[in-house]
């Protein structure tokens, strides 16, 4: 072979990885037909097309390429995989195609069968369809509808009732669903607040049977929901289901749910909580009125400067929360504390609200210096979570340290301490109490440490 030729091979196999890591799925299917010995071929750069495709988040080609049949299980010169690489740069799309347990990855990656990165609370089952939130007309029209589907709160807790499912995915708890008949005359009550929450979102046209698709010519149901001071006990006998309760404690209970239902009520109970709290207006304490399918709310008082341009006060809070699993100098260990009222043994990532004017970077290392001492270095996004208590979005780091030394703030956190690999991995997959509990999986907490176990599971 000349090196003339060969580099011409050189250069059509740099051509194909260029068009793999640009998403380029019509370039990277002509070249696997022509050239099929492509697939697995690295580059200078010790990777593979699929980990190039993982690392930039190009779905359709890393589908592709697994329809090519290529090898998803081997590795870069850091021995990640391209799941691996897809999990750390957060493309849980990818991730979840790469990880599937059916064929065998599950044994190579402890956490493949669990859906990397949806968090819980994080699941959209409906569409918000913000775009009719101002259509008046259109949103009376569906409270009345008998299709539609309606949530009742009481004290910002949702009616549900106890199941036992068995089944993580699908919870221990379920909604209680209510139809217009049933809550009409709650929605004549002046203390009565009701959201619009979105429609049903459909299942996509291909996978449909004709009878399917004549019944989606008719809009997917809407939900509302409602929040309303009236008597508990009164509202449960409403219901024709038995053993239904309003839940006491949000922060535990509301993890029961399945995922789809508990990203319902991530929304709703934000929102509801925001009219609760804002009754009046922030600007002048004037009465406010609610619009906009409880999207908004606007003074009343006609002189009011919110009334004037567009003020973050007229519209629902979300108050970003940084959580970071920082990580030893060493890479083999990792920082957890644990504050007074966690149960006993139990350690979780620090965490800290953003301050105005900080960019998540500086909260993490700021939170982290202020509640253990450490100082951070480089700081890596990996997913978030909206925390519905009332209406946190939990921002998942991981973040390197610099400095090693543990000094707590007493106010904050009891102790803070280094965990190695070894500790966190026994506790998390080996249900390991005995020298710490690791918070639910349900929390981005836990999450954040299955995260940094699993990319370097094959290291
Ligand atoms: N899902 C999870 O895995 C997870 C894990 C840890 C914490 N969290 C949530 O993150 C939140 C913040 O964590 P933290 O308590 O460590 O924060 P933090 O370290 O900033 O300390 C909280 C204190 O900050 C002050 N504060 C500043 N802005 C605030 C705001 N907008 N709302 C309330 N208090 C504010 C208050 O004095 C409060 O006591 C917690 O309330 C908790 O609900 C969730
Ligand atoms: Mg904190
Ligand atoms: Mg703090
Ligand atoms: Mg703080
Ligand atoms: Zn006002």
């Amino acid at each position: 072979m000349t090196s003339l030729q060969l580099s011409a091979k050189e250069e059509m196999l740099e051509t194909f990885l260029d068009a793999a890591a640009r998403g380029d799925l019509s370039q990277v299917s002509t070249l696997l037909s022509n050239t099929p010995s492509l697939i697995n071929q690295t580059g200078h750069s010790g990777w593979t097309a699929l980990m190039l495709a993982a690392r930039n988040g190009h779905h359709h080609v890393a589908e592709k390429l697994l329809l090519f049949g290529c090898d998803k299980f081997s590795v870069n010169s850091s021995s990640q995989t391209a799941y691996d690489i897809a999990t750390f740069w957060g493309h849980r799309h990818i991730a979840g195609l790469l990880g599937r347990a059916a064929d065998g990855c599950g044994r190579i990656l402890p956490g493949a069968d669990l859906h990397p990165h949806e968090n819980y609370f994080s699941r959209e089952t409906l569409d918000r369809q913000s775009g009719r939130r101002t259509d008046k007309v259109w949103l009376e029209a569906k409270q009345s509808d008998s299709e539609t589907v309606y949530l009742l709160f009481s004290n910002l807790s949702p009616m549900v009732r106890t199941v036992c499912s068995g089944n993580t995915e699908q919870g221990d708890m379920k909604l209680c669903l209510f139809r217009f008949e049933e809550v009409k005359d709650l929605l004549q009550k002046p203390s009565t607040v009701t959201i619009f929450l979105g429609i049903e979102k459909t299942k996509s046209p291909s996978s449909s049977s004709s009878s399917e698709k004549a019944e989606s010519l008719s809009e997917p149901p809407v939900w509302f929901a409602i929040n309303t001071d009236e008597d508990a006990a009164a509202l449960l006998e409403r219901c024709r289901e038995k053993n239904c309760s309003f839940p006491r404690s949000p922060n535990r209970d509301l993890l029961k749910l399945s995922e789809e239902e508990a990203g319902v009520v991530a929304q709703a109970r934000s929102v509801l909580a925001w009219h609760s709290r804002y009754s009046f207006c922030p600007t002048c304490g004037g009465a406010t009125k609610m619009e906009e399918g409880g999207y908004k709310r606007s003074c009343l008082n006609s002189e009011c400067r919110s009334l004037q341009g567009v003020h973050n006060t007229c519209y629902p809070r979300v108050d970003p929360v940084v959580i970071m699993l920082v990580i030893h100098p060493d890479g083999n260990q990792c920082l957890l504390g644990r504050k007074k009222v966690f149960p006993v043994r139990m350690f979780s990532c620090l965490a800290g609200f953003v301050e105005p004017g900080e960019t998540l970077e500086e909260a993490v290392r700021r939170e982290t210096e202020e509640e253990s001492g450490v100082t951070v270095g480089p700081v890596q996004y990996v997913s978030c979570q909206p925390w519905p208590m009332p209406s946190n979005l939990m921002i998942g780091c991981l973040a390197v340290a610099v400095s090693t030394d543990i000094k707590v703030d007493e106010k904050e956190i009891e102790e803070a301490r280094w965990f190695p690999r070894q500790q966190v991995i026994d506790s998390l997959f080996r249900g390991d109490r005995s020298v710490f509990v690791i918070p639910p999986r349900q929390t981005i907490a836990h999450q954040l440490v299955r995260h940094w176990i699993c990319m370097n599971s094959n290291l």
